[in-house]
Formats: structure tokens, sequence, C-alpha cells
């Protein structure tokens, strides 16, 4: 059904404040620090009285041998699941990345410490940047002369507070292949993260939706090892049959990035399932927020969708935010190099296959 352009899809967006930007000094301060980090350079963090100077494993200098690693990576070693200081016996590189990302590794030589809002800011940094979640900890007193500093529950309350910065910026019609001509909208937030809507045809409560989350490798190289490429083409398919949208949303690798969800793919070459792989590099097994996703559903005047998915985690994520939803189920094939894949998200996410 080809739908064509849909004059009220442009009013609903028509009556938005053009500017949704945060003005909050404490958001202010951990934004700027999501881009240091994101840069390599060492960033203070303070709790109270204390101090310290922290810099990313994954790209920045090394400070000390002490290691901040979130509580994902602490449960994979063994040890209570929570944010930990480890310190190695002395400052090498190689064994500070192999504590930070090794799928086996020995714990004999290594001192344990609590880490504390400290080591849980530090690492909740990296990861809002992309990085390892592992920061070299170091002294303040050794800090670059134009160091930038938050307070850690300025960082620890950044991302819950991202997704107000959502705001559409630009809109074009685009000939879909899949048969509709779709209004295509980009929304951005404060980091840049984007999402773009691609509605086809007029949207009403009750449309149909997909909450795509972006898979350079399944979507656009064709890789086999997911089923993410034609999920997407069979939910493009099904909006531009029965009208809807699909949100393309950047939460590349379930939210740990291309570069880390290539760190998990090495994993799992070694033997670890996709779950146990984002465990082991630091992080949960879906670091995926829906808060933003929700945010642009309501600028579409969307608050009960027909949901294109078969993960029910999606869909309570998009229920806690507001957003009534009724699953609809989206089977991709399942082929020779997929069927672990799937047959992890089965047993170990849940997922209705
Ligand atoms: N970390 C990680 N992410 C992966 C892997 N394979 C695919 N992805 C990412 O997983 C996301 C898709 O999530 P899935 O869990 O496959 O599907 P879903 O979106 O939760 O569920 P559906 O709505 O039913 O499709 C995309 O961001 C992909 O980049 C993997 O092996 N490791």
């Amino acid at each position: 059904m080809d739908t064509g352009s849909p004059p009220t899809r442009t009013h609903m967006l028509s009556g938005l404040r053009p500017d949704l930007s945060v003005t909050d000094p404490a958001f202010i301060a951990a934004h700027r620090l999501v881009g240091e980090v994101g840069a390599g350079r060492p960033v203070i963090l303070r709790d109270g009285d204390k101090a310290v100077l922290a810099s990313p494993l994954d790209g920045g200098p090394i400070l000390s041998s002490d290691l901040a690693v979130s509580g994902p990576r602490a449960g994979y070693l063994g040890l209570a699941e929570t944010p930990t200081i480890l310190t190695a016996p002395a400052l090498d590189a190689a064994l500070l990345m192999r504590l930070a990302s090794a799928s086996d590794i020995d714990l004999g030589s290594i001192a344990v410490r609590e880490g504390g809002a400290v080591a849980h800011a530090a690492t909740e940094l990296a990861k809002l940047a992309e990085r390892l979640p592992a920061m070299t900890l170091g002294s303040v007193a050794d800090a670059p002369a134009d160091s930038l500093a938050a307070d850690v529950r300025e960082v620890l309350s950044f991302r819950r507070r991202l997704a107000e910065t959502v705001t559409p910026v630009a809109t074009a019609e685009v000939p879909l292949a899949a048969g509709a001509t779709a209004n295509v909208t980009a929304f951005r937030n404060a980091v840049g993260g984007c999402i773009s809507a691609v509605a086809v045809g007029k949207l009403s409560q009750g449309s149909l939706v997909r909450v795509h989350s972006s898979c350079v490798t399944g979507d656009i190289f064709g890789s086999l090892k997911c089923d993410c490429g034609a999920q997407l083409r069979l939910a493009l398919e099904r909006i531009a049959a029965d009208g809807g949208v699909l949100l393309y949303t950047a939460q590349e690798g379930r939210g740990i990035g291309l570069v880390n969800k290539l760190r998990a793919y090495s994993l799992q070459d070694r033997g670890l399932d996709t779950v146990d792989a984002n465990i082991a590099l630091g992080y949960h097994d879906d670091e995926r927020d829906y808060a933003a996703a929700a945010v642009v559903l309501g600028h579409l005047g969307l608050s009960d969708v027909r949901l294109l998915t078969n993960n029910p985690t999606k869909a309570a994520a998009l229920q806690a935010c507001g957003i009534t939803v009724t699953p609809v189920p989206l089977i991709g094939p399942v082929t020779p190099q997929n069927a672990n894949y799937l047959a992890t998200k089965r047993s170990r996410s849940g997922h209705r296959l």
C-alpha cells in the first residue's frame, strides 16, 4: 500500500518546542565528561570530599595499576556483583586489559576492594562513551590543569535525563524498496545519538510500530550471525503494506556499541554465548534503554501501539515508559548460522521464538 506522505504527521511534529536542551549544570557537567572520556582524556570524579582522577582503559592514558570495573565484570570474575577496584601487582597495560575483558583470567595476584560510587560512576562514564567499562584511577594531584570534573551523582543521573533531550531535527519523504513512500524524521539527543522514525501512512493509536536497534553487521553488511537484517526487512514490508512506523535506534549491539559488539563476537568465537560475552566485557546482557523511543512515540502522538517484537523485555520497558503495548510476533528465518543465536535469545533472554 503506497499511502504517500501524510499531512497529519507534519502537524504532529509542528507543535513541538524547538529546543529541548537541558540547562541544568549537573547535566552539562556530566555531558562534558562523556565527551572527555570518549576522547580518551582523564576526568575528575568527586564524591563528597574525595576526588579521583579516572582514565578510560580503552583509549586513555594508564594512570596506575588500580582498575575500576563494573558490577557485571566483577560478577563474571567470581566476585560480588558490584563496581570493584582491582589492583594489579605492577603497572602492566596488557594485564589490565585482560582484567577488563579476558574470558579466562586468574585473580591470584590481584588485590580486590569495593569500588563504591567512584567505580560505579567511572564505569558508567565509560559505557556512555561506548568504551570498555574499565577505568584506571589516579591522584587528582596529577590531573592536567584543564581537566574537567563532575560529581558522581551527576554522572549517575545523566543517562536517565538524556531521553529528555530527544528532539526532531529534520524530516523528508523517502521512497522505500518495500513499496511505499515514508516520511523519515531524524531525532537526536544531547550526545548526538540518533533515532530515525520511518513512518508510512496516517499514524493513529494502535498503529503498527517496530522499535529496531541498530545492527550494522546484520542490517547493512548482511551478516548471517543474527536475525536483525531479516527482521528489519520484514518490519519495513509490514509497515509499507499496513502503515505504521519503524524507529531505528542507535543502540548498536544491544546498547554496547559496534566496537564492543565485535569484541563480544571474538569472545563468542571462544565459546561464550551472546549473554555471557556481554557480561565478560563488563556490560549487562542488554544495555538498551527505551525511554528515548517512548519520547519519540510521544512526539508522533502514539501512546498505544502494536509492537512488532518477540522480546518481552522490550515490550515491558516501553510499557514502563507509559506506552500501551500489544506485541505482534516478528519471526525471521532460522538458518544454520543464526540457530545458536536464536536459541540463546529463547533460553536466556526469554524471547518468544
Ligand atoms: N551484544 C550483542 N549484540 C548483538 C549480537 N547480535 C546482535 N546484536 C544486537 O542486538 C540488537 C537486536 O536485538 P535482539 O535481541 O536481536 O532483538 P530484539 O530487538 O531485542 O528483539 P526483537 O524485537 O524481537 O527483534 C541489535 O542492536 C544488534 O546489533 C551479539 O551477538 N551481541
